[in-house]
Parts: C-alpha cells; structure tokens; sequence
C-alpha cells in the first residue's frame, strides 16, 4: 500500500471514531502517524536529485513572495501589472506552466515575484505540479494567496474557520425543513433533495480553505507563530513532562504516548502555553515553515460592493481588480507591511547618507540588529566597529550611540565608527540631543544630520 492510501486510511479510521476523552488518546496517536507518513511524502525519492523541472528560480532582491492559487484567478494578470514582466494570461485553466518571475521596486526595494501554476485540491500528494509549487511557497518570505471574488463571495459566512456554525445552520435547517414538510405536504416530496442540497452547499469549503489545507498538510503554517513548547531530546532520564500552565488539550498520557509514536523516549518537554496535540507534533517534526500569508480577492469588478466590502473585511485579506486596476497600491503597502522588512540607511561621517539606496535587513530572515547590519556591508567590518551612531526611531536620542545588539528600525540612519578613527566633536556626544523620535527622513529634510 502507499503511503498516500495509508494516509487516507488512517484519515478514515479517524473519521470513524467518537470524539470524546476515552477516545482522545488514539486520535492523538493517529494524527501523529499521520504527520510521520506526511513527512515521509516529503522526502525525495531516493536517487532523484531534488527538483530539476524548471521551477528553481534563483532568489533575487530583498526578498520572496508567491503567488498561489486555484487555475485562471488571475496571478498571471497580477504579475503582469505589478512587475511588468509579462506573464501569458487567457480564459483557460492551467495557462502557466512554469514558475515565472519579475521583480516589484517598491519603497527602494526589489521584491522578487513569482508567478506559478494553478493548484487544485490533492496538490499536496502530487496532482498536477502540486509538489514543486508548493516547494516554491515553502522558499518564499510571503504568500500571495489569489482567489476568485466571484467564487468565494458566496461562501464567506459559510466559509468560518470552526465549524460550530455550520452546524448551527445544519441543526437550524433541519427544523425549518421538517416544519415546512409537516405544514405543506406537497414540500415533503421535496424535502430530502432540498436538504442535501443545503448539506453539500455547507460541505463545500471555500478555496481558501482548500488552499490552506493542501499547504497545511505538507507543513506550511499560514500566518501562525511556532507553538511555545520547549522540546528537546536527551540520550538517557527519561521523559521529563512540565508545563508553566494549567493544560486542557493535551495531558502527561497523551504526551508519552505520542513520543512512543515516534520512538523517542528520553526528553525534556515544557509546555509554555496550552498547546494543542497537533501544536505539539509540530514541534517534535520541527520542519514545519511558518510563513506569513495575505489574502487577494480578485475580479472584484464582476461582485456587488456588499459582497466586497465583506470580503475586505476579512482578516489579511486585500480585494482588488487587475482589470480595472483597483486596490493595487493597496496591495503593495499590506505587502510591505507583512514583510518587515527594514531599511537601513549608510551615513559617512560628515557627509550626507544615501538616501536612495539602503541597506534592507528582515527580521525573519538575518534579523536587525546592529551586527546584522555590519555583516551585511562586510564580514570582516564587524571586527573593526568600536560603536554606531543611529539617528531614526530606534534611537532614543539623537544620534544614539548604539552597540552590536541594538535594534535597528525601518528608515534608521547609521554611522559606523572604526576602532581606529576618532570620533568627530568627541565631548559633543549628545549635542544633537533630541527625545522625540521621528522618522529620519522626515527630520533630514529640514536640517542636515551633524558628525
Ligand atoms: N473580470 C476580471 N477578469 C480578470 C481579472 N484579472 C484577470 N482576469 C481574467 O481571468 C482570466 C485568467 O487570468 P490569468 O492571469 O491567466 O489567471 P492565472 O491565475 O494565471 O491562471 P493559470 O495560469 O491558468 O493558473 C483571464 O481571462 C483574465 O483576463 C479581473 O480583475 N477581473
Ligand atoms: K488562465
Ligand atoms: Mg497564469
């Protein structure tokens, strides 16, 4: 049997089973078995180099993002408008077939775009080119979630991450039906279609969620932060099983056992929030790849203002219309905004710095301290830093004088002052003293930066 059967026979069994505290254990240790056979999917077969069917772009910029989604949503269109690299876009599925890339200059940044093929459901276990478009989400900074407003409008309330309230319009439903049958006997010929014709409706997820899934399963995690378990295996004592907080999802039993699902029996694991079983397989697998996500709602040109306003109204989420070029600056700010990314800018001492080409840092990715800084000019400059000078939000006053570890913050200006060199107006440390932080370039404008 594959593994891909095995999973969805483990899925069923799960399906089969009561949810309640007796069977809490063996579910857990299901979807452990699970996470390890997804794992295995993962794993290139052996003697086939990794990838090679032209999805491998190299990075470029100051960082990555994908665009993901259903076939003909519009990616290609979208590409096309914010980078001017044209993308071939027509009213057929599956247009693009290769991963295509074109860079977005925004804020004096370059921001690598990539355009791919359409996914669809079962992508994750290889359905068309599922597999490599997800390895491309996996290496990017952001994903552009595409969707189709004119598909998903009508299934926002439908579409609610619990399921409490589609069960709570299920059970609902059931009663109006039931009384409508009792009322009107004509409608009771009807009333078995009508109702499973409700129930599919609300079986029927939205593709966003669609989408989320496929990338959930193979260990992406959309806009969440690692869980707070501290897990680390030892070579002998045993399991140690702590938590700083009272625990309701997952108890010492339950631990034990799915460490026993994956062999290991010595280890040291503190729950510092109240995780949940899948949280806590997160950490043990620790290759999961926690990425940020904004949601786009395209051809809003097509769907009644109603409809889009619920829409924009959705968390991360960002409508817009290529076609009518609607929203798109919007777009590039929530976009700017999810990457965190910092700009840095140089100063030489007793000149000007430049503000036209920065030195851009990311806390996720190097991070944005003082040393991240100087090893990105040089790595060899670190050794010759005595301290910095910083003008801009992170420094207190200006300029701050500032060692390796100080923070750095988006527009922070830096002068780095070598070992050997003497400071200029040494007593004059605080002279340009000020409390009020602003943003350097707002400041630079009306007097120049002294030292
Ligand atoms: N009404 C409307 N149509 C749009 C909009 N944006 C794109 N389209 C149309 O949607 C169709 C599909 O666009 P593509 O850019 O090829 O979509 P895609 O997501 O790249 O599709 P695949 O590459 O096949 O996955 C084209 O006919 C576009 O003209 C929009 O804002 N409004
Ligand atoms: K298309
Ligand atoms: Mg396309």
């Amino acid at each position: 049997m594959g593994i891909i059967e095995r999973i969805k026979e483990i899925e069923a069994e799960m399906a089969r089973t009561q949810k309640n505290k007796a069977t809490e254990y063996h579910l857990g240790q299901l979807k452990a078995k699970i996470a390890k056979l997804r794992t295995q999917l993962l794993e290139p077969p052996k003697g086939s180099s990794a990838g090679g069917d032209g999805f491998e772009v190299t990075k470029f910029g100051h960082g990555r993002v994908a665009l993901i989604g259903f076939p003909s949503v519009g990616k290609s269109t979208l590409l096309t408008m914010l980078t001017g690299t044209h993308s071939e876009a027509a009213s057929y599925e599956f247009t693009t077939l290769t991963c295509i890339p074109g860079i977005i200059h925004y804020n004096d940044t370059k921001i690598q775009l990539l355009d791919l093929p359409g996914i669809i459901e079962g992508a994750s276990e290889g359905k068309g080119r599922g597999r490599q478009v997800i390895a491309v989400a996996k290496s990017s900074d952001l994903v552009l979630m595409v969707l189709d407003a004119s598909k998903d409008a009508h299934k926002v309330l439908l579409s609610t991450d619990g399921h409490a309230v589609r069960m709570f319009i299920v059970a609902i439903s059931y009663v109006i039906f039931l009384f409508l049958a009792c009322c009107f006997p004509c409608f009771y010929q009807f009333f078995p279609y009508a109702y499973l014709i409700l129930l599919w409706k609300l079986q029927s997820e939205g593709h966003r969620q669609i989408l989320t899934r496929e990338l959930e399963s193979v260990g992406l995690r959309l806009n969440k932060r690692p869980p707070q378990i501290y897990f680390k295996k030892k070579k002998t004592g045993g399991i140690s099983f702590n938590s700083t907080l009272p625990l309701t999802h997952v108890d010492e039993k339950l631990c034990y056992q799915i460490l026993h699902e994956y062999k290991i029996h010595n280890a040291e694991v503190l729950f510092r929030e109240d995780a949940t079983v899948d949280d806590l397989i997160d950490v043990i697998e620790g290759n999961r790849k926690y990425i940020k996500c904004v949601y786009v709602y395209n051809k809003i040109d097509v769907i009644g203002i109603d409809d889009v306003d619920k829409l924009a109204r959705r968390p991360n989420s960002v409508v817009i219309s290529c076609n009518l070029k609607l929203n798109l600056d919007r777009l590039l700010s929530k976009m700017w905004e999810e990457m965190g990314l910092v700009r840095v800018y140089t100063k030489p001492q007793g000149q000007q710095p430049d503000f036209s080409d920065p030195v851009v840092l990311s806390a996720d990715r190097g991070g944005c301290t003082v040393e991240d800084f100087c090893n990105h000019i040089h790595r060899n400059l670190i050794k010759d830093v005595k301290y910095v000078l910083v003008w801009g939000t992170s420094a207190r006053h200006y300029p701050q004088h500032c060692g390796l570890g100080h923070v750095l913050q988006d527009e922070d200006v830096v002068q780095i002052v070598k070992k050997k060199e003497k400071e200029e107006g040494g007593r004059g440390r605080f002279k340009s003293h000020s409390t009020a932080p602003a943003r350097i370039s707002d400041r630079q404008k009306k007097a120049p930066l002294k030292t």
